[in-house]
C-alpha cells in the first residue's frame, strides 16, 4: 500500500476520531490493465515496459539487418578494402606515376611523329621505297598543319587582345571617373553584369584551383590504369563466386594468358579489348561477344580451348570459344559451373501430348536450358559417337516423337542385333533387326522403294493446284494424296554402307534420298559408331542437314558428323567425355545457331526399365482415335542389281566426242558425271581403272590424255564378247535386263531403282500402308518413264548414267 496521508493511529489520545478520506493505489508488477471505460492510464511502470518492449525489438531489427546477406557481403568487402587499403593506395600512386609516363610517352610520340617514324623506318628496311616516301611525306604535310594551327590560334588570340583590350580600358576609365547613377541606364546595366560575373568567379575560381589538382590526379589514375576492362577487384575480394561469376575483366585476363603472340603484344601495349557484347548471362551460363585485335583470329583462340578453360576455372566442355559472323569475332559461351552435369529431365511427351511432325520433336536441352524442338520434316540426321554414348536412345527419342504424330510412318533398319527399338514394333511399318545379310538387303530394299516413293510424291505434287514446292501440313492431311511424313531410320548404318555387295547401291540411293526426300516429306535418320569418310559416304556428309556428335575420338569423326570445318572453328564433341558426358552431343542444324550443346531427353528402355512401351502404346491409341491403320510390310525379296558401275561406259560418256581428254579433266567430268562414285577419285584410281579396260593413256602437249579411238575400240570389243558377233549390236534385249553393263550411248537410262520389280505384286505388296485406292503406289517404274519429279535439282542428281 503506498498512503500518502496519516493513518488514523496518529490521532493523539483523547481526542474524538473523525472520519478521514484516504488517496492511494495499489502497485503490482502486474502488466497495467487498461482503464475500463477506454481511457488508457499510462503508469511509469506501463512506460517502463513498453519501452524494453520496443528496445529489445529494435535490437532483433538490427541484430537481423547486421546478420543479412547483403550486410555480410558488405561488410566482408568493406574489411577487405580496410585490409587492402595500404596496398590500394600503392597501387593508386604507382597508377598516378604510371599516367603521367603514358601522357609523356603520348605527347613525345604527337611531338616526334614517332609512329610515322618507324613506319618510314620498317618501310626502310623492308626496302619498300614508296611506303618510306608516303610516311615522310605524311610528316612533312602533317607538321606543315600543325605548325598552320598554332599560327591561326596566335593569330586569334592576338586579334582577340586588340580589340577586347580598348574596351576593357574603356570600360575601367568610364567606370572610374563616372559615377553609376550618371551612367546611362543600359551601361549601369552592364557594369552591373559584370560585377555578377566577377563575384561568381572569385567564389568559383579558388574551388576549381582547388579542385584542378585532384581532377588532375583522377585522369592519371585513369590514364596509368591496368587497361582490363570491369571494376571486378572493387567489389570481388576473393574469387570465392567464381562459380558461376565470369566478367569482362576476367575475359580479359585469361585471353592474356593464351599464349597467343599477337594477344600478348596488344595486352602488353596497353590495349582494351572491345566487347562487342558484354557478359551477360546467357541461360545456365555467360555469353560475351569480344572484337579481337589486329593478327588474331576466333579459331586461334578456339584451338587453345583447354587453356581458356583452364584461366577461367572451367572444364573445357564448359567453355565453348567459336567463330561469330566474322573471323575477328570471338563468341564465347562459359556454362556456370557444374551446370551441365545435370540430365535434361523427363521427356516432356513422356506421359501425355501428341505431335505435330511438322513442329518437330522435343529432343533436349540446349547450353541455355531452352528445350529444342527438333526439326523433321524437311531434314535429314546423321548422329554418330563413340559406343554406348547415347546414339540409339537419340534415334529412340526422334522416333518416339515421330510416332506420337498419327499421321507418320516409321520404318526402322538396325544393321546389329540389339533390341533398342524392339518396343516400337506395333508402331512401325517396317522393321528389320540383325547382323545377317537378309537385313541389309531389306534396308537397301527399303531405300530403293522410298526413292520410288519420292517419285511418286513428286508426280502428285506436280499436279496439285499451284504445284506446290513441298509437302505441307495440309497435304499431308490429305488421305487420298498419300504424302504423309515417312520417316525411315537405320541404326548402325556404317555396316549398310560398308556392306560387300549392298554397300555401294545404298550410300548411292541414301545420296539421292537425302538430296531430294526433304521436299517430299521423306525423312532418313542415320546413326552411327563410325562416322569417316570409308564409312559413310561425303555425300551423305555433305548434304544431311542435322548433324549429331556424341563424345568422339577425333577430327575426323568430329567433321564428319557435323561438316567440315568445324573442329577448326571450336565446335568440337572430341571434348565431351566419354561416358561422363553421356547422353549430351554437339548438334548442328537444330536451330538457327551454329551449334547447339545439348543434353539429350532420355527414355529408358534398359534394365526392366520400359518406359518407352507406354509412349507407343499411346501412339496406337491416337492412331485408332484418328481411324488410321498400320499394315506392317513385307517386302519381296530384293531383285536390286548389284552390278559394280561400268567404268568404260562412263568414261566413254565423258569423252564427249572428243579426240583426246586430259586425265585431269577426265576426272573431273567423272565426278561431276557420278559424284557418289567418282569424288574423290585420284589420278591412281583413273590409271588403275584405265589399265584394267586395257587403254593406256598417251602423252599430249606435255600432260597425259585418254583417246577416244582406245575407248571405242575397247567398247566395240567388249559389244562383239556380249553378243558374239561382229559388230557387236544388241539383239533388241535392253543390256541391263541381262544384269550386263549399261547402255554407253549418251541415252538416258534407268537407274538401278527405278527398274521393273520382277513381279508387279512386290510392289503392291510392300507399299500397301497408308495407300488409298485412288493413289497407289506405283513400283516397278518403266524404264522409259518420263523424269516425273519437278526440275528443282540438277538433272545429274537423277541419272549418273546419262552420256
Ligand atoms: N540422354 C541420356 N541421358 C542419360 N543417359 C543416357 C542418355 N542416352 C544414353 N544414356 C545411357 O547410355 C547408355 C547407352 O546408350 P545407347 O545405347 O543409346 O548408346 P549408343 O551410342 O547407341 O551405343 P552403341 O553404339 O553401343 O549402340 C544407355 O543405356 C543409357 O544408360
Amino acid at each position: 500500500m503506498n498512503a500518502d496521508e496519516h493513518p488514523v493511529n496518529d490521532a493523539p489520545a483523547g481526542a474524538e476520531l473523525e472520519r478521514k478520506i484516504y488517496d492511494a493505489e495499489f502497485v503490482t508488477d502486474d502488466t497495467p490493465r487498461p482503464a475500463p471505460s477506454g481511457i488508457r492510464r499510462w503508469t511509469p511502470a506501463g512506460r517502463r515496459h513498453t519501452r524494453t518492449r520496443i528496445a529489445r525489438w529494435l535490437a532483433g531489427l538490427l541484430r537481423r539487418a547486421w546478420q543479412s546477406s547483403p550486410f555480410v557481403r558488405a561488410r566482408s568487402v568493406a574489411a577487405y578494402r580496410m585490409r587492402k587499403l595500404p596496398m590500394d593506395v600503392a597501387r593508386l600512386a604507382w597508377f598516378v606515376a604510371r599516367g603521367h609516363w603514358r601522357w609523356l610517352v603520348k605527347f613525345w610520340n604527337w611531338a616526334t611523329y614517332a609512329d610515322l617514324r618507324a613506319d618510314a623506318r620498317s618501310a626502310r628496311l623492308a626496302g619498300n621505297t614508296e611506303a618510306r616516301r608516303t610516311a615522310q611525306e605524311l610528316i612533312r604535310s602533317d607538321a606543315k598543319a600543325r605548325w598552320a594551327k598554332v599560327g591561326i590560334a596566335v593569330r586569334r588570340i592576338v586579334v582577340a587582345v586588340r580589340v577586347l583590350g580598348p574596351v576593357a580600358i574603356v570600360l575601367w576609365a568610364t567606370d572610374s571617373w563616372l559615377d553609376r547613377a550618371d551612367m546611362w541606364p543600359w551601361l549601369a546595366d552592364v557594369y552591373t553584369g559584370m560585377d555578377a560575373v566577377w563575384s561568381v568567379l572569385t567564389v568559383a575560381g579558388p574551388i576549381v584551383l582547388w579542385l584542378a589538382p585532384l581532377a588532375w590526379l583522377v585522369a592519371a589514375v585513369f590514364e596509368g590504369r591496368d587497361k582490363t576492362p570491369g571494376a571486378g577487384w572493387l567489389v570481388h575480394p576473393e574469387r570465392d563466386d567464381n562459380d558461376s561469376w565470369i566478367d569482362e575483366r576476367m575475359i580479359s585476363v585469361a585471353l592474356a594468358h593464351l599464349g597467343i603472340t599477337p594477344l600478348n603484344r596488344f595486352f602488353k601495349d596497353g590495349g582494351a579489348l572491345a566487347y562487342t557484347v558484354a557478359a551477360r548471362k546467357d541461360g545456365d551460363g555467360t555469353y560475351a561477344q569480344i572484337r579481337l585485335p589486329l593478327g588474331v583470329t576466333a579459331d586461334m583462340v578456339a584451338a587453345r580451348r583447354p587453356t581458356l578453360a583452364a584461366n577461367l576455372g572451367r572444364a573445357s566442355l564448359e567453355t565453348w570459344p567459336t567463330k561469330g559472323e566474322e573471323d575477328g569475332l570471338l563468341d564465347l559461351w562459359v556454362a556456370d559451373k557444374g551446370a551441365l552435369n545435370g540430365g535434361a529431365g523427363d521427356w516432356p511427351l513422356l506421359t501425355d501430348g501428341q505431335v505435330d511432325l511438322f513442329d518437330g520433336v522435343p529432343f533436349g536441352l540446349t547450353q541455355r536450358g531452352l528445350v529444342i524442338n527438333a526439326p523433321l520434316i524437311g531434314a535429314n540426321w546423321l548422329v554418330g559417337g563413340r559406343p554406348g554414348q547415347g546414339k540409339s536412345a537419340c534415334l529412340r527419342t526422334l522416333l518416339l516423337g515421330a510416332a506420337l504424330d498419327p499421321t507418320a510412318e516409321l520404318w526402322v533398319f538396325v544393321m546389329g542385333e540389339s533390341p533398342d527399338f524392339d518396343p516400337f514394333t506395333p508402331r512401325l511399318a517396317r522393321y528389320r533387326m540383325g547382323m545377317d545379310d537378309a537385313v541389309a538387303e531389306a534396308a537397301l530394299q527399303g531405300l530403293s522403294d522410298l526413292l520410288e516413293e519420292m517419285e511418286r510424291r513428286g508426280k502428285v505434287l506436280g499436279q496439285q493446284p499451284g504445284r506446290p514446292p513441298k509437302v505441307s501440313r495440309k497435304l499431308a492431311d490429305q488421305r487420298h494424296l498419300g504424302l504423309h511424313p515417312l520417316v525411315c531410320a537405320i541404326d548402325e548404318c556404317h555396316e549398310l554402307f560398308q556392306h560387300p555387295k549392298y554397300g555401294k547401291q545404298a550410300a548411292e540411293m541414301a545420296i539421292r534420298l537425302i538430296k531430294r526426300g526433304r521436299k517430299y516429306g521423306i525423312v532418313l535418320l542415320l546413326a552411327t559408331q563410325s562416322p569417316t569418310k570409308d564409312s559413310i559416304p561425303r555425300e551423305v556428309t555433305r548434304n544431311i542437314s542435322c548433324g549429331v556428335a556424341f563424345s568422339v575420338a577425333d577430327q575426323i569423326a568430329n567433321d564428319g558428323l557435323l561438316g567440315s570445318g568445324k573442329y577448326r572453328a571450336g565446335i568440337r564433341a572430341t571434348d565431351l567425355r566419354m561416358n561422363t558426358d553421356r547422353g549430351t552431343c554437339v548438334a548442328v542444324g537444330v536451330t538457327d545457331a551454329t551449334f547447339e550443346l545439348v543434353r539429350t531427353f532420355y527414355v529408358p528402355f534398359e534394365d526392366g526399365t520400359d518406359d518407352v512401351s507406354p509412349v507407343i502404346a499411346r501412339a496406337l491409341a491416337i492412331m485408332q482415335e484418328t481411324g488410321r491403320q498400320i499394315q506392317i510390310q513385307t517386302p519381296d525379296r530384293l531383285e536390286i542389281d548389284a552390278a559394280p558401275v561400268d567404268h568404260l561406259a562412263a568414261i566413254a560418256a565423258v569423252m564427249r566426242d572428243g579426240r583426246r581428254v586430259r586425265t585431269q579433266v577426265m576426272l573431273s567430268r567423272l565426278a561431276e558425271h557420278n559424284p557418289a562414285e567418282y569424288e574423290g577419285w585420284t589420278f591412281a584410281d583413273l590409271t588403275a581403272a584405265l589399265t584394267e579396260q586395257g587403254i593406256t593413256p598417251v602423252k599430249s602437249h606435255g600432260n597425259m590424255a585418254v583417246r577416244s579411238e582406245d575407248v571405242t575400240a575397247k567398247l566395240t570389243a567388249r559389244a562383239q564378247d556380249t553378243t558374239g558377233e561382229p559388230g557387236g549390236e544388241s539383239d533388241g534385249e535392253d543390256t541391263e535386263t541381262r544384269g550386263g553393263n549399261p547402255r554407253t550411248s549418251p541415252s538416258r537410262n534407268p537407274r538401278s531403282d527405278q527398274r521393273k520389280h520382277p513381279s508387279g505384286e512386290a510392289g503392291e505388296a510392300h507399299s500397301r500402308l497408308f495407300d488409298t485406292p485412288e493413289n497407289p503406289r506405283k513400283h516397278g517404274v518403266g524404264t522409259s518413264a518420263p523424269d516425273p519429279l519437278p526440275a528443282v535439282d540438277s538433272p545429274d542428281d537423277w541419272g549418273s548414267d546419262d552420256g
